[in-house]
């Protein structure tokens, strides 16, 4: 199936407008890395929300929820599913893979593709990669253009990648998971590393983007961020779902399972 078949239902010669979000259903999901270590212990949840923060102390096993949900990584027990519309696939199915490709933007941290290290220049990169997903000729000067305009990105078009600094080239992480025109972001610590300012402005550029949001945090200032209107917060701890609800809330769960490791830190 083609990317505009993807995206454009045709019933009766009408076009359905195309999805805002896509289901992840984890059932007894767990994932054991090759070394024994356990990222994630019998994970169970639906997740449908179009901003979804994942929180936890560092191990606590957001990387791993993340790259399950994105197919880059299979469960090592029990199943991970993505649905849009009436199509259920399995993220890191050989079968499903390049239809999930496009479907997930996966953002790691500031990581921005090789490729584009490459490149001559910001445009071309994110250019290249248009073309690689198959966006129309006729279509992606429109699609760069308001790309860079909507991730602060502009003054920053005809230079090459490695100049940008911290702050953009967060941002240009986000540019290149928008390639594929995905319905939705997996963002693993869209902000990590960056001050105060420059997290609330990678915050602000990535939520006002029409998508649903799927991100991992240990920065609880980001989920209770007025500007952004998280619908769920969960909470990982030792690999397993210790809380899910509001922000807010989650926040104060967070804070218990702190003083809790930190208690046993003494203890030990
Ligand atoms: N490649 C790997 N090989 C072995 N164990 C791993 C690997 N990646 C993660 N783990 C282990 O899996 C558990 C969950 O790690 P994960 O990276 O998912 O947590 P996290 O919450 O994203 O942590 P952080 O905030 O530090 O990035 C931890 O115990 C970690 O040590």
């Amino acid at each position: 199936m083609g990317l505009f078949s993807t995206l454009f239902s045709h019933d009766h010669g009408q076009a359905r407008p195309r999805p805002d979000h896509v289901t992840f259903t984890l059932s007894h999901a767990s994932f054991t890395y090759d070394d024994g270590h356990v990222g994630l212990r019998d994970v169970t949840v639906t997740l449908d929300q179009r901003r979804i923060a994942v929180i936890g102390l560092n191990g606590s096993g957001k990387t791993t929820l993340l790259k399950l949900l994105d197919g880059a990584l299979a469960p090592t027990s029990g199943s991970v599913t993505l649905t849009v519309g009436k199509d259920t696939m399995t993220p890191c199915g050989r079968k499903d893979r390049k239809r999930v490709e496009r479907l997930v933007g996966r953002v790691r941290r500031e990581e921005i593709p090789e490729s584009f290290y490459r490149s001559e220049s910001v445009a071309k990169a994110l250019d290249e990669r248009m073309r690689t997903n198959h966006i129309a000729d006729g279509e992606r000067q429109a699609r760069i253009g308001s790309l860079l305009v909507q991730l602060d990105l502009s003054l920053w078009r005809d230079r090459p990648a490695d100049a940008l600094d911290s702050e953009h080239r967060h941002l240009l992480a986000v540019g290149a998971a928008l390639c594929a025109d995905p319905i939705v972001l997996v963002a693993d610590e869209p902000t990590k590393g960056l001050d105060e300012v420059s997290t609330a402005r990678v915050a602000r550029a990535l939520f006002a983007l029409d998508r649903q949001v799927v991100f991992a945090t240990h920065d609880t200032s980001m989920i209770t961020r007025p500007e952004i209107a998280i619908d769920r917060a969960i909470l990982l701890d030792e690999g397993r779902i210790v809380f899910d609800g509001t922000p807010q809330d989650a926040v104060d769960a967070y804070a218990d399972v702190i003083r809790r490791h930190r208690n046993r830190d003494i203890a030990v």
